[in-house]
């Protein structure tokens, strides 16, 4: 046999790559940096938070959130525990500026939760948002233009002065306006997104910047949000770390400035940009729950924050019911969230696949019993399970979906599914030998066999005469009564068998040395050679009428097979096992 060392069909697409350039060529917004300091730091905290899904989440929708449904989702940020949440661009539809005089109005926006609302930087519809302001307690006006030279060349046909301009002049009109309309009881703040930030020259953007805060003027007790939007994500999000460590170094009142990140996704690589900007030096993530938001959507801020959780870290957020969060996104979202969606998708907890179930039921008992070691202290053991990277129950998933059975399933998985759904604990060989009687019926039928058909099949297999399910009984015995007297000869035990033969019913008598080994002698007379080879048995559920699952391997007429008895008495399980086993042998 040779074995084969590189692939070499691999050949040009013929796709027109010629169109393209790479984004990290351009100097003006690439900063190059030899001395870059965030790829040895690490993320300790959470960062701040902002929810945007009412504004750039809702924007992107096809049909853009009702008053009902952004309440709802209103409320679901404050539950959660967000604290900064922009909540519409009011100058945009009556919608949204009556969504925001709802909230001022009812005084539904609790008083440590700060909201932001969009603007362009055009007088009229600055004028606009800030009326939408009126009786609010805490809020930011966040005013953004574009800054890059496409934007600058194609869309506003302005140069670099008037750019920068119209970001200064937008901000003198909120400064001005706020001031005349918003009374004292209004904490206001201020937020300045360059749009396009990565595309823009880093020099300029910086330039932006340091000219709207001279308006602003921030200082103590007076930050400026600076926000540095990937409007459409363009490159490796390295490159995005050293253009904000560049941004981070270079702004001056840096004490005074919150430098905020706004990842969009357009390459998948928006979470791994938030996470490497944070390292570079940002202090706030602005994002949407689940990834909602333009085009492939804003950084999800789920993944962010359970990304943080996984790694001890309080998110500040609360994420332990996530399928209600998941919920209510879809309903005021109208759109679904991907089953693979991670931490909150329909199958991210669950393992299809033999091995993998394999590893899961092993992790679970080998976790039990560090918990158990530690005294029942769930906490104080560290998570650490094969294929699940945090705890499903942290986030309020059951550990029932977490093995599935298909035609790629194995013994772990099928045991796994019996064991947390009805408390069965099968043997090894028994799980093998379940586990390719499964494998027959996922390769007849094909899909998922989920618990109850798993049930079915293993109780039509073993249980034939349990009424499970509404099976037909089959078999040639069944099991009607024992009795058992002790004190023959030499302590043997002395059993009366009551069965039915093929429809006929007998009284068996017959001794042993032990209650087994008297059944199995009662056999004996019906024709049928049994050795019973291995046992065991456990109790079901707590309590005087406990009752008891017995697994026994049986050798009969030559053929090695289980057998599973299910009774409330210990003793009467494992008979039925036994006849589960000859049954099971003459069928
Ligand atoms: C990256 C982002 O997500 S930015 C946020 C984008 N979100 C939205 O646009 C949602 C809400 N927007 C809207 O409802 C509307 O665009 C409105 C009500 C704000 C404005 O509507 P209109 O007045 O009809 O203008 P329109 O949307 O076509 O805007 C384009 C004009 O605004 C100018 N403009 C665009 N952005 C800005 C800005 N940030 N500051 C100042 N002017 C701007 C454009 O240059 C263009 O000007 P022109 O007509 O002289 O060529
Ligand atoms: C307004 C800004 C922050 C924006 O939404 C973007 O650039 O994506």
């Amino acid at each position: 046999m040779k074995t084969q060392h590189h692939i070499t069909s691999q050949r040009p697409s013929g796709m027109p790559i010629g169109k393209y350039r790479a984004f990290a060529d351009n100097p003006a917004v690439n900063p190059g940096l030899s001395d870059r300091t965030w790829p040895d730091r690490r993320i300790t905290r959470a960062p701040r938070w902002l929810s945007t899904d009412l504004r750039d989440g809702n924007q992107a929708l096809v049909e853009p959130m009702n008053a009902e449904r952004k309440r709802r989702m209103f409320d679901l940020l404050v539950r959660m525990g967000y604290k900064e949440i922009e909540i519409g661009f009011p100058a945009a539809s009556q919608t949204d500026f009556d969504f925001v005089r709802s909230l001022a109005e009812e005084g539904a926006v609790p008083d440590d939760v700060t909201v932001s609302v969009l603007t362009q930087a055009r007088p009229e519809l600055i004028h606009r948002t800030i009326d939408s302001l009126v009786g609010m307690r805490q809020a930011n006006v966040h005013l953004y233009n574009a800054t890059a030279p496409v934007f600058r060349d194609v869309v506003f046909h302005n140069d670099r002065e008037a750019t920068q301009e119209l970001a200064v002049a937008g901000t003198r009109e909120v400064v001005a306006y706020a001031e005349k309309v918003l009374g004292e009881d209004t904490v206001f703040g201020y937020q300045y997104s360059p749009e396009i930030f990565v595309d823009t020259e880093l020099e300029y953007a910086l330039q932006v910047c340091e000219a709207v805060m001279d308006v602003w003027q921030p200082e103590d007790g007076r930050e400026i949000i600076l926000n540095l939007p990937a409007t459409v994500e363009r490159a490796t999000p390295n490159l995005y770390a050293d253009q904000i460590e560049w941004m981070s170094r270079n702004l001056s009142r840096r004490e005074h400035v919150a430098l905020s990140l706004h990842p969009h996704n357009d390459r998948g690589s928006g979470v791994a940009a938030a996470e490497l900007g944070l390292l570079a030096g940002a202090d706030r993530i602005e994002g949407c729950l689940f990834g909602q938001g333009e085009r492939t959507g804003n950084v999800d801020l789920v993944t962010l924050g359970l990304n943080l959780f996984s790694q001890g870290i309080d998110p500040m957020i609360d994420f332990s019911d996530i399928d209600e969060v998941r919920r209510t996104v879809e309903q005021c979202t109208q759109m679904d969230v991907h089953p693979r969606h991670p931490y909150g998708g329909d199958l991210v907890y669950t393992s299809f696949s033999g091995s993998h179930q394999d590893a899961i039921k092993k992790g679970f008992t080998a976790r039990a019993e560090r918990v158990a070691a530690a005294g029942g202290e769930e906490s104080a053991v560290v998570w650490d399970l094969p294929y699940l990277p945090i705890d499903p129950k942290d986030v309020g998933r059951t550990y029932e979906a977490v093995v599935r059975v298909n035609s790629q399933s194995g013994k772990g998985g099928v045991a796994y599914l019996l064991s947390s759904t009805r408390h069965l604990d099968l043997p090894r060989r028994l799980q093998i030998e379940l586990s390719g009687i499964v494998q027959k019926h996922t390769d007849a039928y094909g899909g998922e066999i989920d618990a109850e058909k798993l049930w079915s099949i293993f109780a039509d297999e073993y249980l034939p005469h349990t009424a499970a399910m509404g099976l037909e009984p089959w078999g040639r015995f069944a099991l009607e009564g024992t009795t058992l007297t002790s004190g023959g000869e030499g302590g043997e035990a002395v059993l009366t068998v009551t069965v039915v033969d093929d429809g006929e019913r007998k009284v068996l008598a017959s001794t042993g040395n032990g209650p087994i080994d008297a059944f199995v002698s009662a056999l004996q007379e019906t024709g049928v050679e049994v050795a019973v080879l291995d046992y065991a048995e456990h109790a079901l559920s707590g309590g005087e009428d406990a009752t008891a699952a017995s697994y026994v391997e049986c050798a009969v007429d030559g053929q090695v097979l289980w057998g599973v008895g299910i009774d409330p008495s210990t003793m009467t399980a494992s008979f039925k096992a036994i006849v589960s086993a000859v049954n099971r042998a003459v069928r």
